[in-house]
């Protein structure tokens, strides 16, 4: 049987996958994006301001460009895309995210086999410790984690256009760096915010909430959101906060925001990723396994997570899309059965 040169073609596509990663990690690493903006942008440039080998500059730089990373060539120049500057030091880069993915994340994928027949997290089977220990401990990866997060923060302005939060009192649990809520109650002028999160996110919070909002829209709280949550609102957010719980936890925790609203026009918004079983996309699959290499946690169908609303009392009303393939879940209490019927 002759070989199918396609299929080959194709494997060889995805198992290369990691090398391109990896070349791409080596850059940020050297800081190739910024030093080719900065004009520098000839191998033997590249090599005298990275201190690495010219040979080595050359072929990471010829691959950079076939992937349309870069653009020109050794002899006259390289010149920097829309990808390369998306990798630029500075605010809203994306350059941490591929340092992280580079190091901690690609060591993790390395025990995906592990991870996978044991359902564990490979993070856990690299280095010896939770994901989040690890946090714990090293600034440096804490640094790079949240401004991965922030890298996926680019669905947020879109929130207010899913859910009209004007005049609501809006508390969002988890709130991580306050940056969904100064967009929501930059899009919201009458609506006020309640930040709740852990005790030690609340300075960088405070300090971020204060500078986009002003102190007198924003009350900042800390706490475990498992013991309760600020009471009265009348929207409640979860944003990216489910993937790492087990169903009772998370039934537990949408039971703690039905029983704080306000009344029974209050709403509870879920904002994540979820993965369908039927005509899954790669994405939404891929965060879903890599949420198991580091913390052990998934993603769940969003059949699932209607079945843990109804659990804690609450019913979906809407749901609707967000970049990013990110998804908007609003919940209504389930208002009580009319007496005499059901
Ligand atoms: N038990 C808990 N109580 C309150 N906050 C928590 C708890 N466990 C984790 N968190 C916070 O949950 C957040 C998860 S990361 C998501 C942050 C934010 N909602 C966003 O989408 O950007 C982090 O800010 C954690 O500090």
């Amino acid at each position: 049987m002759a070989a199918d040169v396609e299929a080959t073609r194709d494997v060889i596509d995805i198992i290369t996958g990691g090398w391109r990663a990896q070349a791409l990690y080596t850059a940020v690493r050297l800081g190739i994006p910024d030093h080719v903006e900065a004009g520098c942008d000839t191998p033997a440039q590249l090599a005298r301001a990275t201190g690495a080998d010219e040979g080595g500059v050359r072929r990471l730089m010829r691959l950079l460009t076939a992937m349309g990373v870069f653009e020109g060539e050794g002899a006259s120049g390289y010149r920097g895309t829309r990808v390369s500057r998306a990798l630029l030091d500075g605010p809203h880069s994306l350059r941490d995210m591929c340092l992280l993915h580079g190091e901690d994340y690609y060591t993790a994928w390395g025990h995906a086999h592990h991870a996978i027949s044991t359902a564990s997290s490979g993070f856990e089977a690299a280095f010896g410790r939770p994901f989040y220990d690890h946090l714990g401990r090293d600034p440096v990866a804490a640094r790079r984690f949240q401004n991965t997060l922030n890298a996926g923060n680019m669905f947020f302005p879109q929130v207010p256009d899913v859910f009209d939060f004007s005049g609501r009192t809006v508390v969002d649990v988890g709130g991580g760096g306050g940056d969904l809520l100064a967009v929501i109650l930059g899009a919201a002028p009458k609506a006020e915010g309640v930040y709740f999160d852990r005790d030690h996110m609340l300075p960088a919070a405070r300090e971020h909430l204060e500078a986009a909002v002003g102190p007198d829209r924003v009350r900042l709280v800390g706490g475990d959101m498992f013991e309760g949550v600020p009471q009265g609102g009348d929207a409640y957010i979860l944003c990216r906060m489910l993937a790492r719980w087990d169903d009772d936890a998370v039934a537990a925790l949408f039971e703690g925001c039905r029983g704080a609203m306000a009344d029974a026009d209050s709403r509870l918004l879920v904002l994540d990723r979820f993965v369908e079983d039927e005509d899954p996309t790669v994405l939404p699959s891929l965060w879903d396994l890599h949420l198991l290499m580091t913390t052990g946690g998934a993603h769940r169908t969003l059949a699932g997570l209607t079945a843990l609303l109804e659990r804690a009392g609450l019913r979906v009303e809407r749901v609707a899309d967000l970049p990013m393939e990110t998804t908007a879940v609003i919940a209504a209490p389930r208002t009580p059965e009319p007496a005499g019927e059901g």
